[in-house]
């Protein structure tokens, strides 16, 4: 599609930082608006999945080699330096059995990162995390027998400026035969699921977790909660899954989406956005045809700090974020959504007693409790809206958590709704 093209249609942006849940939210509008085309992609979510364990492993390790056994009743080491074995604890020859009998899988990590992002992986991340381009599925499946789709999924790389119908990427899907790395990583993680179990649960690992020395993410903790289903041979990938499953956008991918409403068919235009800061002057191009915005602010971030500045508050920033969208001038006229998102997350954050005060100071003394904290972060953003807005447009807020599937389903309707009533009325949706 030309650019004259994208301007008559109607273009809905997903911003904020990364982890928000903009791709989340928009596999939700997938699910919704063009099921077949996440069916097709289904299988190919096992390699993240993988991943999302397999990475998670070796960060454990690394966590227990960096701070060992947190336990204050932990046995002394002996005092003869020169056994190195007579110096470790009985929980250090645990943890390095495990990772001897885990090294074939962890040995997996790189071939399947190679193999989700066709070579592009960001080196200066410590979590190891992927970019990925769209058009990653199909990359990501055995290679050997592939048929044309048999129906058009929209989803193009707008960074390469591709035509989905010609790539060779997006325009495929491949059948029948087994693939390789991946039959290898299921089979490796049957045979030693009871290890990871046994890691996960560890009474060492639980104190690291406890005590927040080791954090992991949301998806991080789902797989390896879900350890012994996922490691069933045979594995398919549920919808929860995909939705929890996490890889990194680079750049803008476009889905496309025909929804009907009161008998007028429209075509929407989603834009997934990269939203780590190397990534955010890809979005630019977009803000001049923009229908409407989503803007994710994930409000379970409030102890976490960003991966690309490992100063800056993830509170602050996206409400600095927030700020230069509210202000942008060729955003001005575009609907504005706001998703105080995770809110899953902040819930289980406060009820093991993370405290919100100790890391934003200004909360003080209000209470850790759910609605008082979102009260206070909503406050922060309302006030953003306020103070950026000229053209007098209204905010609409919604607190979410885009990993479910029935309450996201509601509220994109609900935005839905909200976004056709003000724009049927304008003839550039005809
Ligand atoms: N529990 C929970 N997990 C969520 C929620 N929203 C997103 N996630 C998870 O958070 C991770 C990151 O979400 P993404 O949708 O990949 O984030 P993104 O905004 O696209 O990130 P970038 O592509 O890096 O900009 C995924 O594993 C999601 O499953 C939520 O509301 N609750
Ligand atoms: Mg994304």
């Amino acid at each position: 599609m030309d650019a004259s093209q994208r301007r008559r249609a109607f273009s809905l942006l997903l911003l904020g930082q990364a982890e928000s849940g903009k791709s989340t939210l928009q596999k939700q509008f997938q699910l919704m608006y063009n099921p077949t085309s996440l069916e097709e992609e289904r299988l190919s979510w096992r390699s993240v999945v993988y991943y999302n364990i397999v990475r998670p492993v070796r960060r454990i390790f690394e966590t227990y080699e960096t701070f060992g056994d947190i336990d204050p009743d932990a046995e002394p080491m002996s005092e003869d330096f020169d056994d190195v074995q007579s110096t470790m604890s009985a929980t250090d020859k645990q943890m390095q059995s495990l990772k001897l009998r885990l090294a074939p899988l962890l040995e997996t990590e790189e071939r399947l990162a190679d193999r989700i992002a066709g070579g592009v992986v960001s080196a200066s991340t410590g979590k190891g995390n992927l970019f990925v381009r769209s058009g990653w599925q199909a990359r990501a499946m055995f290679k050997s027998r592939i048929q044309p789709r048999s129906s058009f999924t929209g989803q193009r790389s707008s960074l390469e400026n591709v035509d989905p119908r010609r790539s060779e990427d997006s325009g495929m899907v491949i059948i029948g035969e087994k693939d390789g790395l991946l039959e290898e990583t299921a089979d490796l993680l049957n045979a030693c699921q009871d290890d990871v179990r046994e890691l996960w649960n560890h009474a060492a690992v639980r104190r690291l977790r406890e005590k927040r020395k080791l954090k992991l993410e949301e998806w991080a903790e789902f797989f390896l909660d879900n350890i012994i289903r996922v490691s069933t041979p045979g594995y398919v990938p549920s919808t929860d899954d995909i939705l929890h499953a996490r890889i990194q956008t680079m750049g803008v991918a476009e889905h496309i989406f025909d929804m009907s409403l009161h008998g007028r068919t429209v075509t929407w235009h989603l834009y997934d956005v990269g939203g780590a800061r190397g990534q955010r002057h890809t979005w630019v191009p977009y803000f001049d045809d923009a229908s409407a915005i989503i803007f994710m602010a994930p409000v379970s971030a409030f102890d976490q700090y960003l991966e690309e500045d490992p100063r800056t508050n993830r509170i602050d920033d996206s409400l600095q974020l927030f700020t230069y969208i509210c202000s942008n001038r060729l955003l001005k006229d575009a609907h504005l959504v706001l998703f105080l998102n995770k809110t899953d997350v902040l819930q289980a954050k406060l009820a093991k007693g993370v405290s919100v005060k100790k890391y934003i100071t200004s909360y003080g003394e209000r209470p850790n409790e759910f609605d008082s904290v979102v009260a206070y972060f909503r406050a922060h953003f309302t006030q953003v809206h306020k103070r950026n807005n000229q053209s007098q447009r209204v905010l609409y807020t919604h607190l979410t958590n885009v990993v479910d599937k029935k309450a996201t389903q509601s509220i994109i309707t609900n935005v839905r709704d909200s976004i056709f009533r003000v724009y049927l009325k304008s003839a550039a949706l005809v």
